[in-house]
């Protein structure tokens, strides 16, 4: 298995190489050259495993020859050992027609869990066969970066820098990222949007002196292996709701697009997923494009769902990479007219396929309370404002193919966003009670202007050589 770059300009890498590479050199995004088509007899033959089976079935045939049988069985079950829930990632019946696939009941109480607790494992063994050690960068909006640390804290040999844009996360998201006591892990609060911390994270990718100097390495949704292990929960639910005999569809509460683009692998890997629902908060550039065939910035506000405050969204180059015919030229230009002038114009061929898979739909910040109260109302369930713009897009998505199981991805626990969820319903959503004293341990954080030398240079003083 072979692993190119979106910008078609950087060494073609096996997945090992591809995992501890992040960014290609080209700017670009690696995606598989080919994707594995699942038979739907070996679809059928998924039902009744157990999660971390399916996971290995589904992630086999992406992996090559980077790891045996054995290891990848084993890093899958370390990784979801410590999981909350028998199933993973139960799924709730809502409505007849509706379910909401729970994807918070890993650690860090957010879906970030399922691929880093994966990857966390995947990274161990490969840095351990190379003797190698690296310094991980992160980009979050929220809970990659809970997730990255829960992942990588104490390990000897990577040191985890987290960026946050300061004062744009939930105070639980912020604290998850601050209390852990480890010397490897360092929150940093940068002077900005996501789309800033995310900006100057590619910048260090593209610095290719500090890149090598440092071993630097991502568990963003730049890193492939993080929606390969994201495929994984496509399948289980699809499956479970009676794939491959049954089309399914799925809304999917989407910021960075690598949740839902791993949905689209799912599709191309021969899952019978009829429509992939895109649901963005106000913070709806997708939905505009979907609708309008450009990507245009307006600058990102603050909202009640913070993890989807995001403008450029990164995999989106994935998808674009596909409807354009895996043309990496054109696609260089499209990010480069981003980034130059904050728009880029789809062309009329590359949007009837985006819009072969994708719907879209967006909620505001009133719907988004709204859809929370009624939920619990309706169904007894309390969502997350991530959760709940999913369940208000899907609404729609439901009314125009009422024949097709829609499964809308619940991403967060609602304990995350205690504030905007007391002001839907009354109630105050409790952590588990392994961070029921998470508001009384001490913060370790460190302030940092949105400057991508300043950045650099605490890194290099603060990593262990
Ligand atoms: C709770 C939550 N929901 C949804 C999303 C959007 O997922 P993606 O960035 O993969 O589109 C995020 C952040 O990524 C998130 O943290
Ligand atoms: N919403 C995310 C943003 C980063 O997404 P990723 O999937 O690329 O890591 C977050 O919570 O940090």
């Amino acid at each position: 298995m072979r692993y190119i770059s979106t910008r078609g300009q950087a060494p073609v890498l096996s997945f090992g190489e591809a995992m501890l590479t992040g960014l290609a050199r080209d700017g670009g995004l690696y995606v598989p050259e080919t994707v594995p088509v699942m038979t739907a007899d070996e679809i059928a033959a998924l039902a009744g495993l157990s999660y971390e089976e399916v996971a290995f079935r589904v992630m086999r045939p992406f992996t090559g020859d980077t790891f045996t049988e054995a290891e990848l069985k084993g890093a899958i079950a370390r990784a979801y050992a410590g999981f909350g829930h028998a199933a993973r990632a139960p799924l709730k019946q809502l409505a007849p027609n509706h379910f909401l696939l729970e994807l918070f009941h890993g650690p860090t109480l957010a879906f970030k869990d399922f691929a880093m607790q994966v990857i966390g494992q995947l990274f161990q063994i490969e840095l351990a066969k190379q003797g190698r050690r690296i310094t991980i960068v992160g980009a979050t909006s929220g809970d990659t970066g809970s997730a990255a640390i829960e992942a990588f804290r104490g390990l000897d040999n990577v040191d985890v820098f987290i960026l946050f844009p300061h004062g744009r996360v939930s105070e639980v998201q912020r604290r998850q990222m601050t209390t852990p006591i480890e010397g490897n892990v360092h929150a940093l609060a940068v002077d900005g949007d996501f789309d800033d911390c995310q900006g100057k994270l590619k910048d260090m990718f593209n610095d290719f002196a500090f890149r090598d100097e440092v071993g630097l390495a991502g568990v963003n949704s730049i890193n492939f292996a993080r929606v390969l292990a994201q495929i994984v929960y496509f399948f289980t639910s699809a499956v479970a709701l009676g794939a491959p005999h049954r089309k399914v569809s799925f809304t999917v509460p989407t910021g960075n697009f690598g949740d839902i683009f791993a949905g689209f692998l799912a599709k191309e890997m021969g899952l019978p997923v009829e429509r992939l629902v895109i649901a963005t908060n106000q913070n709806d550039i997708l939905d505009r494009c979907l609708k309008a065939g450009d990507y245009t910035k307006h600058g990102v506000t603050p909202s009640i769902s913070p993890s989807m405050d995001i403008e450029v969204s990164s995999n989106f180059e994935r998808a674009l990479f596909w409807a354009y015919g895996k043309d990496g030229a054109a696609i260089a230009e499209l990010m480069d007219e981003l980034k130059t002038r904050g728009t880029f114009t789809v062309s009329a061929n590359a949007m009837a396929h985006l819009r072969d898979t994708y719907d879209s739909g967006s909620v505001g910040e009133a719907r988004t309370l709204e859809v929370i109260g009624e939920t619990l109302k309706e169904t007894g369930e309390l969502v997350c404002p991530h959760s709940a713009v999913g369940v208000g897009v899907a609404a729609g998505a439901i009314e125009r193919d009422p024949g097709t199981p829609m499964v809308t991805l619940a991403t967060a626990h609602p304990a995350k966003f205690p504030d905007a969820v007391e002001e839907a319903t009354g109630l105050r959503p409790a952590l588990p009670p392994r961070m029921a004293d998470l508001f009384e341990r001490p913060e370790r954080v460190t302030r940092v202007a949105n400057d991508l030398a300043a950045l650099e240079a605490l890194i290099r003083k603060e990593r262990r050589a």
